[in-house]
């Protein structure tokens, strides 16, 4: 497949795919900040590029209208991604974040947001090496748009952008294939609201099961069942990195996540992120923890319903209690919380529950990318210590 605009960027080539001899690490050095590009590139006339401001309620509305209508569906058009304002505020201003890397076009006729595409800085390991990298998201072109090329040009002004911040790198993920994916995972579904699922079609009643049956199959308790098990509070905060930070030395390529990261991505807050962790009752160490966030999505084509609750897993450690039981917790708890379904990526050591907690495996993937930083092999996804929003 000939790939005109992935060809052109210095990303893992299919041609250069499993040749050992090319050594890991950037793939093009930095350039002097003098030498790069300090004019925005050029957009169809009738569009202009806007920075966009998340503090501000008016421009925070239009992000969300855009994606709300235009960001990404499943292959069949049942569901489509719709995150919620006060995610996207979460989202977009961790630690360190750059307004000029939140970028919007407006058409100027209408004044309407046409399209999206975000940058976030992120401190990743690769093996060994801390890499300052963007994490990018959001990329969106509005429906009337698409086709036109408009992508590579977003591309390109938000790795402008983030140049003029000396930073090289990037990561990102996506459902289509591109050069080149340094891993490729798997969604794994859980069902909490069984009956909602099927009446939608998302899930079939298994043969011989009737409606009832399928309920009981996938009730929950109403008790967590590991002793200590509580939310996470802002003085856990030290605690719950080191033990993250402990766990996560374990993988290829993970976050490094500081006291301000964890604060900013773990502590839970309503309608967004929870988090949950087990303090040891003799002791009062903190020896688990288990953390999703909620991203609802619009119902396309249903006539009873128009919104479906899912939590997505998140960053999970375990070094005292199962990782099973922790999971059946996250939930336990999330089931008390009305999600229809919970949703985990076979990351990390995601694969060593999955089955048993009756998550059923989707048909989507996800591909992980790196963006100027070549890696000598693919990686198994349970080598992969990062999650995505
Ligand atoms: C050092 C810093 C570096 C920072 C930057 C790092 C890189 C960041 C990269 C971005 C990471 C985003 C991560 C992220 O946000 C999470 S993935 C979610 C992406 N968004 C959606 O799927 C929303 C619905 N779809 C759309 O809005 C449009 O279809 C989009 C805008 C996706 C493409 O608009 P379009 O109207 O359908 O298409 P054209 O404009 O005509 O352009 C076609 C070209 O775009 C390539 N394409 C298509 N989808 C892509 C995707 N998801 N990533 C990368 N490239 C993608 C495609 O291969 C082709 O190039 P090729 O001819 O070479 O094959
Ligand atoms: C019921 C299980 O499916 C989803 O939760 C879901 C919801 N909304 C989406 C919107 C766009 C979309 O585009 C790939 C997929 C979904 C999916 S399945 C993949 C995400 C997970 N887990």
């Amino acid at each position: 497949k000939r790939h005109k605009f992935w060809e052109t960027q210095p990303v893992g080539q299919f041609k250069d795919f499993g040749d050992r001899s090319l050594p890991e690490g950037p793939i093009e050095a930095p350039t002097p900040l003098s030498e790069v590009k300090q004019e925005p590139y050029n957009l169809p006339s009738q569009y202009e590029w806007i920075t966009c401001d998340m503090d501000s309620e008016e421009m925070c509305n239009e992000v969300y209208n855009l994606l709300t209508s235009n960001y990404v569906e499943d292959d069949e058009n049942m569901f489509r991604f719709n995150y919620s304002k006060e995610f996207l505020q979460w989202a977009l201003r961790p630690p360190g974040y750059f307004r000029s890397w939140h970028i919007g076009v407006r058409a100027k006729s209408s004044k309407k947001m046409v399209a999206f595409i975000t940058g976030v800085p992120a401190r990743i390991r690769v093996r060994e090496t801390i890499v300052n990298m963007a994490e990018i998201n959001f990329l969106c072109v509005h429906k009337k748009l698409r086709s036109k090329r408009l992508a590579p040009v977003m591309i390109k002004e938000v790795t402008r952008r983030v140049h003029l911040e000396n930073s090289w790198q990037a990561a990102y993920t996506a459902g289509v294939v591109i050069p080149t994916p340094i891993t490729t995972c798997q969604y794994w579904h859980r069902s909490l609201n069984p009956k909602k699922l099927i009446d939608v079609g998302f899930s079939r009643l298994g043969a011989r099961m009737t409606m009832s049956r399928t309920i009981r199959l996938y009730k929950l308790p109403d008790q967590t069942a590991t002793p200590g098990f509580r939310k996470m509070e802002p003085h856990d905060v030290p605690a719950v990195t080191r033990l993250l930070r402990n766990y996560l030395r374990q993988f290829v390529l993970s976050p490094d996540f500081d006291e301000n990261d964890v604060e900013h991505w773990l502590l839970p807050k309503e309608n967004v992120v929870d988090s949950f962790l087990v303090e040891s009752p003799e002791t009062h160490e903190i020896t688990d923890f288990c953390s999703f966030y909620t991203l609802p999505s619009s119902i396309l084509g249903s006539q009873n319903y128009t919104a479906l609750k899912a939590a997505y897993s998140y960053y999970n450690v375990s070094t005292k209690t199962p990782l099973t039981q922790l999971m059946n917790d996250a939930l336990i708890v999330a089931k008390r919380k009305d999600f229809d379904v919970f949703n985990a990526l076979d990351v990390m050591h995601n694969e060593t529950f999955l089955k048993e907690l009756k998550f059923g495996p989707g048909d989507g993937k996800l591909h992980y990318y790196l963006y100027n930083y070549r890696i000598r092999r693919v990686l198994r996804p349970s080598e992969l210590g990062l999650v995505l929003l």
